[in-house]
C-alpha cells in the first residue's frame, strides 16, 4: 500500500469572501507527490469555496455536522447540506466544539455516523488536556475518547482520526516528536493496527516543523489552523511533507 498523507487545514472562524483568492495561489494550483490536499472553510464559503478550488485538485470539508440529516436546529448544518455543496469530509469532535458546545463523545460519534450516511469521510478529532497530560492521563483520555467517538460501521477505509493534543493547539507549542510517536502508535494499536486508518497530527503545526512531523512514519498527515489560512504556508507545508 502507497501511503498518502493528508494535508487539512481548518479555517475555523476566519474568512469571508476574500478569502478564495486562496485557491488561485500558484502554490496551490500545482501537485505535491503522496499528498492529498483538504481546506474545511467555514460554513458560508463552502458552495464557492467548492467552485474555486475545483481545478486545483484540493478537496473541500466541513468544520462541523448535525447528527440528524435534517430538521428543526436552529443554526446546524446537516452532513447531506455539506455534502450538497460539495464537501467529501467533515471535521467532527474538535476540542473547540467540545469545550464550547459542551460536546461528548457520544455526539461525536452519532456526527460521526451521520456523516458517514451521508458519503463524508469523518474526521474524528481526539486530544488531551494540558492537566490531563501534566497528570500522566493521556493515553486515558485519547482511548476513552476513541473508543466512545468512533463511528459504528466505520473502517480505516472511511474514517481518519486527527490527535490534537488540546494545549497545542494555537499556542505555538507543539508535542515532542516522541510523545506524537507513541500517541499515534496507540491510537493505531486501539484499532487494531489498521495500517489503512489515518491518523492527522494537528496543534501548531507550520511550516518549520512540518518536516520533521510528516516524517514521521506513525504520522499520516495534519490538521492545521492558523499555518493553513494563507496559501504560502499551507503550500510551504505540503512542500515540505512531500516525497
Ligand atoms: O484544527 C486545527 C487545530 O485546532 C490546530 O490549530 P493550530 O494549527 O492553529 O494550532
Amino acid at each position: 500500500m502507497t501511503r498518502r498523507l493528508l494535508i487539512a487545514g481548518n479555517w475555523k472562524m476566519h474568512g469571508t469572501s476574500g478569502a478564495l483568492a486562496f485557491f488561485a495561489d500558484p502554490g496551490i494550483n500545482r501537485t505535491y507527490a503522496g499528498i492529498d490536499r483538504l481546506i474545511c472553510p467555514p460554513a458560508t464559503l463552502l458552495r464557492a469555496a467548492t467552485e474555486a478550488a475545483s481545478a486545483t485538485g484540493v478537496m473541500i470539508g466541513g468544520q462541523d455536522c448535525h447528527a440528524q440529516a435534517g430538521g428543526a436546529h436552529t443554526g446546524d448544518v446537516s452532513a447531506e447540506m455539506l455534502a450538497d455543496a460539495g464537501a467529501s469530509h467533515v471535521i467532527v469532535g474538535h476540542s473547540e466544539r467540545r469545550a464550547d458546545h459542551g460536546e461528548r463523545d457520544a455526539t461525536v460519534k452519532a456526527k460521526a455516523e451521520a456523516a458517514l450516511r451521508a458519503g463524508l469521510t469523518p474526521i474524528v478529532c481526539v486530544g488531551e488536556s494540558r492537566a490531563d497530560r501534566e497528570a500522566g492521563r493521556e493515553f486515558d483520555v485519547v482511548g476513552e475518547q476513541l473508543a466512545g467517538s468512533w463511528p459504528d460501521g466505520g473502517t480505516g477505509d472511511t474514517v481518519v482520526i486527527a490527535y490534537e493534543p488540546v494545549w497545542a493547539i494555537g499556542t505555538g507549542l507543539t508535542a515532542s516528536i516522541g510523545d506524537i510517536d507513541a500517541m499515534h502508535a496507540f491510537i493505531r494499536e486501539a484499532r487494531g493496527g489498521d495500517q489503512s486508518l489515518r491518523i492527522l497530527y494537528g496543534g501548531s503545526v507550520k511550516p518549520a516543523n512540518s518536516g520533521d512531523i510528516l516524517g514521521r512514519p506513525e504520522v499520516d498527515g495534519a490538521l492545521i489552523g492558523g499555518a493553513s489560512l494563507t496559501a504560502e504556508s499551507f503550500a510551504a507545508i505540503c512542500l515540505a511533507a512531500a516525497d
